[in-house]
Order: C-alpha cells, then structure tokens, then sequence
C-alpha cells in the first residue's frame, strides 16, 4: 500500500512486469492468427491478468485451436498479437490426448542448475529449427484459468515448451538464447522473414540479424537473454 501511494504522489507508473492488463487489452479478433518475427508485437510488454471471465476462456480455447492446426505443442498470448501474461501448452500436440495446461501470469520460483540442449522450433518463426540449452526443470507458481494459484514442478518436454513460452512472456524469442555459431546457421532463415514482414507490412523490418550479426563481430556483442 505504501508503494502504492508513493508511485500516485509521484505520478509515476508501476514496474513494467507489474501492469495489469484492462479488459480491453485482453480483446482480440477470430480466428487468431500466429504472429512471426520480426513483428514488435513478439517484443512488446505483456500485462498481468486480472480479469477471469468468458473472454479469457474464449481466447484459451481459440489458442488451443490455432497451437493444434499449426503443429504446436505450445503457445503464448503474443504470438497471437495479445499481449497479456497467458500461455497454453499440450507436449503431445494432438487435441483429445496428453495434457492441456493453462498458465496464467506465470513466475518461475527455481530453475534447475542442469541445463541441457534440445533442437526447438517456433511458430512465429516457420520452418526454422536450431539448438538452444535451457535449465532441464522449473518449479512454477501460476493461476489457473477461474484465477486459482496453484505451483507445478515441471521436466523433460513440459519444462522445455514452459520455458520457451515464458520467455515469450518476457519479449524473449529462441533466436535470442541461440550461441552466435547456432545463429548464424539460421540466419538466412531470419532474413527470408525479414524480407516477408517488409513486403506485406510495407515498414522496415524493427530487427536485422544481419546488424547484428556485424555487431558481434565487430566486438558490440548482443543483447543477453
Ligand atoms: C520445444 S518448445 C516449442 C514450443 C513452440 N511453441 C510456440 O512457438 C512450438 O510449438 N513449436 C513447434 C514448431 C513445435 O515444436 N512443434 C512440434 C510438433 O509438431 C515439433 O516437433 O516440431
Ligand atoms: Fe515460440
């Protein structure tokens, strides 16, 4: 509370992984479409969920109906161009088996010191699959979809598609987590991307892994996960 009234006398607004999410930002149009890099909206700050209504329940469903059509296993609000703090994830991939899990404003209380590899891909980057090392277990605190917390030990497959999603929570894609030798082994890929988001936008691409790409190599380094 003293927070509270300290941030309203100065007028200043809470930390950026703090903001609440107004009905309005939890409105989105149907059918959902996947939303590729480099669109800013896979960048962008993800608000924390507030309101546990039917519009939420909807919007589960619809990401469910869009992860199984295009051959996910996993799936964020701002892959779907709502950015809000909401994942879903099945590892079995096929509607009527395996798990379906809701995570809503997730937090991750502990990551194991273990890291392994896997070769992942992502939906808002098709086609392209490449190594990225990731803690092998997570312990979660979350809420359910009716705004139940509840926390969720996760490993293997499940920890692997939680993390990936999480990271799209923060503005963090793959890409991001791959070493420089990984990357630019996809490079081509992240161009052709580039290329296709320019023409059917008509706006310059907001990244480049080619500037990047000369960054590194020339001593700048890159932006860390
Ligand atoms: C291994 S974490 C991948 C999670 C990702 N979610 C959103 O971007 C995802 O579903 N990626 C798919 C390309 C994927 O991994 N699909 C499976 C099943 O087809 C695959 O083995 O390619
Ligand atoms: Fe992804």
């Amino acid at each position: 509370m003293a927070r509270i009234n300290a941030m309203a006398k100065r007028g200043s607004s809470p930390p950026k992984d703090q903001r609440v999410a107004s009905p309005a930002d939890l409105l989105f149009e149907s059918p959902l479409e996947i939303v590729k890099y480099p669109d800013p909206r896979l960048r962008a700050n993800n608000k924390r969920i507030a309101t546990f209504d039917d519009n939420l329940k909807e919007l589960v469903h619809e990401m469910f109906d869009i992860m199984y059509k295009t051959d996910g296993i996993g799936l964020s609000a701002p892959q779907v161009g709502v950015n809000v703090q909401l994942m879903v994830f099945n590892p079995v991939g096929e509607r009527g088996e395996g798990e379906e899990i809701v995570l809503v404003n997730p937090r991750v209380i502990q990551s194991s010191k273990k890291r392994v590899r896997f070769n992942e891909g992502c939906l808002s980057f098709p086609g392209i699959y490449a190594d990225v090392h990731r803690p092998e277990s997570v312990k979660v605190d979350a809420q359910d979809i009716t705004g139940e917390r509840f926390m969720v030990d996760l490993s293997g497959l499940p920890a692997r598609v939680f993390q990936h999603e999480f990271d799209h929570l923060q503005g963090i894609v793959f890409s991001d987590r791959m070493t420089g030798e990984v990357l630019d082994s996809i490079s081509a890929g992240l161009q052709k991307l580039e290329n296709e988001y320019e023409v059917s936008t008509g706006l310059p691409s907001p990244e480049r892994i080619e500037v990047l790409r000369k960054k590194v190599a020339v001593g700048f380094g890159r932006p860390r996960a």
